[in-house]
C-alpha cells in the first residue's frame, strides 16, 4: 500500500517524518501553509504518483469548550469556512449567495464529505465537523458562526483544500488534527503545541501500522 502524508509544516510532524525515512511506501509531502500551497503541493504529488490513501496531519484551532487540547480527532466532513461575504455584520457562503450550488460536485450541501466511513471508523478517533480559513478566526461573531451554526469543532488553514484535491481525484484519504489552541486564543502562552503535536505523532504513527497490517 502506497500512502502519503501530508502536513503544512515539518514542526507538525516530526515523528511521522523520521518514520517514513526508514520506509519504501510511506511517502510525505510538506505541503506549505494555506489552502492555494495544499491543492498545488498535493495535484502535482498525485500526477507524479499513484497512492491507495493520503493522510494529513496537522494541528488546529478548537471551538469546542468540552475537549482537552492535544486531544486528536478525524474530519468527517470540511468547508471553505471564509469564502463568502460579510455584510450588515452577517456571514454568507457561496452557496447562501448562490454563486455555487451547495451539491455541485465534489460538494454535499456546501461540505466536503470524507465518503469513507469504514476509514474514519477505523481510526477510533472522534469524527468532527472543521472549517478551513484563509484569516484564522479572532472575532467572536465568526467563531460563533463556525463553532455553533456550522458546528465545527476544528478550523485549520488546508482541510478544504486536502478534501476538494482528493476528492475530485477519487483517492482515499483521513483529515487527522489534534486540538491545538482554543479558536480565537491568540496568547501562544496557551496553547499547547508540544502535546497536541506529540499526540497528533502518536496517533498517526499508530494508524499507519494499523491500516498496513490489516
Ligand atoms: O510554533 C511552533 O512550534 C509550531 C509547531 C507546529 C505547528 C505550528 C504552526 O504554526 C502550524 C500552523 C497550522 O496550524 C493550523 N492551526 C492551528 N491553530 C489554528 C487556528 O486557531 N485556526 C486556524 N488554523 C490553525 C493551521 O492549519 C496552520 O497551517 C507552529
Amino acid at each position: 500500500m502506497d500512502l502519503l502524508i501530508v502536513a503544512a509544516t515539518k514542526l507538525e510532524i516530526p515523528s511521522v517524518i523520521q518514520f517514513s525515512k526508514k520506509q519504501d511506501h510511506v511517502d510525505v509531502l510538506i505541503s506549505g501553509i494555506g489552502g492555494v500551497a495544499t491543492s498545488y503541493a498535493l495535484t502535482k504529488a498525485l500526477a507524479k504518483k499513484k497512492y491507495d490513501l493520503l493522510i494529513q496531519a496537522g494541528i488546529a484551532g478548537s471551538f469546542s469548550k468540552e475537549m482537552a487540547l492535544g486531544t486528536t480527532v478525524v474530519v468527517g466532513a470540511d468547508c471553505f469556512g471564509d469564502l463568502g461575504v460579510v455584510e450588515n455584520k452577517e456571514r454568507k457562503s457561496v452557496f447562501d449567495l448562490h454563486l455555487l450550488p451547495a451539491d455541485k460536485k465534489p460538494f454535499s450541501n456546501g461540505w466536503l464529505v470524507n465518503p469513507h466511513k469504514r476509514l474514519l471508523k477505523a481510526t477510533g478517533l472522534k469524527t468532527v465537523r472543521s472549517v478551513t480559513v484563509n484569516e484564522i478566526s479572532t472575532d467572536k461573531r465568526s467563531i460563533a458562526y463556525f463553532g455553533t451554526k456550522l458546528e465545527a469543532v476544528t478550523e485549520s488553514m488546508e482541510g478544504a483544500a486536502f478534501h476538494y484535491v482528493a476528492l475530485q481525484e477519487k483517492v482515499p484519504f483521513l483529515q487527522i488534527r489534534s486540538l491545538s489552541n482554543r479558536v480565537g486564543e491568540r496568547n501562544k502562552a496557551r496553547w499547547q503545541i508540544k502535546e497536541s503535536v506529540l499526540d497528533l505523532n502518536q496517533t498517526v504513527l499508530k494508524l499507519v501500522h494499523e491500516i498496513r497490517n490489516k
